[in-house]
């Protein structure tokens, strides 16, 4: 156990630390042994998000009469105590949601370094000129921040998440009231600490942990919360989306995946299967962007899934602080749940189950969340495990003769989030870039992994069709103003 267990974590509103008006916490506990607590986290009613939202809103004028580049040295600041505190910030993520020690530590250097980006933005520019027909007139563009944004964010990168949203509305000059997932609220709080340390004036950043349907229903129906940005599943997303256009505020959605790889009959068969493990079964399978559709050409079917099986046998799941762990557990009991639901739906349904399916045994797993690395055979295009998103580490092999019967198959899903092809053809590239309806498509290399000075988001139902990171985060944290002057 280290230090985070003993402790009660507050909600942070208007620069203070405070117990919710509840007076109640629920503990977040270790998927990786659900016997142990992590930390004692507020369980938050709407009166304390109304204190955020009016915090938020008290300190949103003056935030946004700072120059960007006033801003950017608040998250400079944050970005240096994120980096002095790495090891500890990633052990609270691998101890609160499971995914490996070194992932964590990845994710968070790589929320280090989405603040330094996002700090360098306010530097930048942020409209243009455009002739005017008056000639004696200057007429140009600027941004407007929208204000209070609500931030709500799952589970799933308890760091890169609520930073890749945080730090653009901030340098935009917004102010922000931010819901973690209450499975990683410790870790949350640990990342508000950092922007504690960076001095940031009160009200700027406020948190508050609790349940969805009161924190996060709250902060969609809040008048005062011009502009919400959401990760996470396709249902609440929709929610969100609908309760915010009714009342007239922004909002921004990124939900589900069901991304494919397509291995073309000349691919690196290596090199494919390394990028299929990584990218399906990484994270034990619960990112937006893994790989779940296998889509294979018959010419190296058989070939490709001896290879594939071959290293998915050598997969070492347990918890993901011990060294030579490839995979940790599920982020929680309703996440397992799911993901072996869905196992025993490709079962009935007829998909083959060529390794996994099940709880890994042994004593020291037995207080976990853990699920094996599954891979199935002969899975077709209606089956459930072909169209639904799972979030956990589950493949499915699905075989095609032609390169168009492949582009076709990974186009047939409700998703459009991301998706790999792996071939050595440039003709086959060209196609795969121009015909797949995705917003992310990767050659030769995994459907996860994200950079975060690029545009992501995906197309059909995987987001509300904008993007984040990079700049085109600005899109959606600003409003542009046209300004017309007559001299
Ligand atoms: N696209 C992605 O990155 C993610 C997708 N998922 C998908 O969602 C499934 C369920 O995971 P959950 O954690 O339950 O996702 P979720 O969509 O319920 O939770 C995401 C965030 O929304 C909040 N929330 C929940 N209900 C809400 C409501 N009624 N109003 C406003 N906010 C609400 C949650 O507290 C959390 O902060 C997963 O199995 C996976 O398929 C989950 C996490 C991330
Ligand atoms: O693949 C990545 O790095 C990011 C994935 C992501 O955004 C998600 O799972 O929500």
């Amino acid at each position: 156990m280290t230090e985070t267990a003993d402790r009660t974590f507050l909600n942070y509103i208007g620069g203070q630390w405070k117990a919710s008006i509840s007076g109640e916490t629920v503990p977040s506990i270790n998927p990786a042994n659900r016997l142990e607590t992590v930390g004692l986290v507020q369980q938050s009613v709407r009166e304390d998000l109304d204190e955020a939202a009016a915090a938020a809103r008290g300190a949103a004028k003056a935030w946004s009469r700072l120059s960007g580049a006033a801003r950017g040295e608040f998250l400079y600041k944050a970005a240096n105590a994120l980096e002095r505190r790495l090891d500890e910030v990633a052990t609270a993520m691998t101890r609160e949601m499971g995914k490996t020690l070194p992932e964590a530590k990845g994710e968070t250097a790589r929320g280090v370094a989405i603040l330094r980006y996002y700090a360098g933005e306010g530097m930048r520019k942020v409209g243009d000129v455009i002739p005017s027909s008056d000639s004696d007139a200057l007429m140009f563009t600027t941004r407007a921040p929208l204000g209070v944004v609500g931030v709500i964010t799952p589970w799933n990168f308890p760091v890169a998440i609520p930073v890749w949203k945080m730090a653009p509305a901030l340098i935009y000059g917004n102010t922000v009231v931010f819901k973690p997932a209450q499975e990683t609220a410790v870790t949350a709080a640990l990342v508000i600490e950092c922007f504690e340390e960076a001095g940031l004036p009160a009200g700027v950043v406020n948190m508050v942990t609790g349940r969805g349907t009161v924190i996060g229903q709250a902060i969609i129906d809040h008048p005062h919360i011009q502009g919400i940005t959401f990760t996470g599943s396709d249902q609440v997303g929709k929610q969100v989306g609908m309760g915010a256009l009714k009342r007239g505020a922004k909002y921004q959605l990124e939900m589900g995946g069901k991304n494919p790889v397509i291995v073309a009959a000349d691919a690196d068969l290596d090199l494919a299967v390394e990028a299929t493990i990584s990218g399906g079964l990484r994270s034990t399978g619960q990112k937006c962007t893994a790989t779940s559709r296998v889509i294979v050409q018959s010419a190296v079917y058989e070939e490709f899934k001896r290879k594939l099986l071959e290293k998915v046998g050598q997969i070492r799941v347990g918890s993901g602080l011990e060294e030579g762990i490839w995979m940790g557990p599920c982020a929680s009991r309703a996440q397992l749940d799911t993901v072996l639901g869905y196992i025993e739906k490709g079962k009935q349904e007829g998909a083959k189950l060529l390794c996994g399916g099940g709880v890994p045994g042994g004593e020291e797993l037995r207080q976990g969340f853990y699920v094996e690395p599954t891979v199935f055979d002969g899975v077709s295009r209606e089956m459930t495990i072909a169209r639904e998103e799972i979030f956990g580490p589950v493949l499915a092999l699905m075989k095609v003769d032609t390169l168009e019967e492949a582009l076709e198959t990974a186009n047939d899903a409700e998703f459009g989030l991301s998706a790999s092809i792996f071939t050595r053809d440039i003709g086959s590239m060209l196609a795969f870039i121009r015909e797949m309806d995705a917003g992310l498509v990767r050659i030769n290399a995994e459907s996860a992994g994200v950079e975060l000075q690029a545009p992501f988001g995906g197309m059909k139902q995987s987001s509300s069709h904008s993007r984040e990171q990079g700049q085109a985060a600005i899109e959606f944290f600003t409003a542009i103003k046209t300004v017309f002057v007559k001299g």
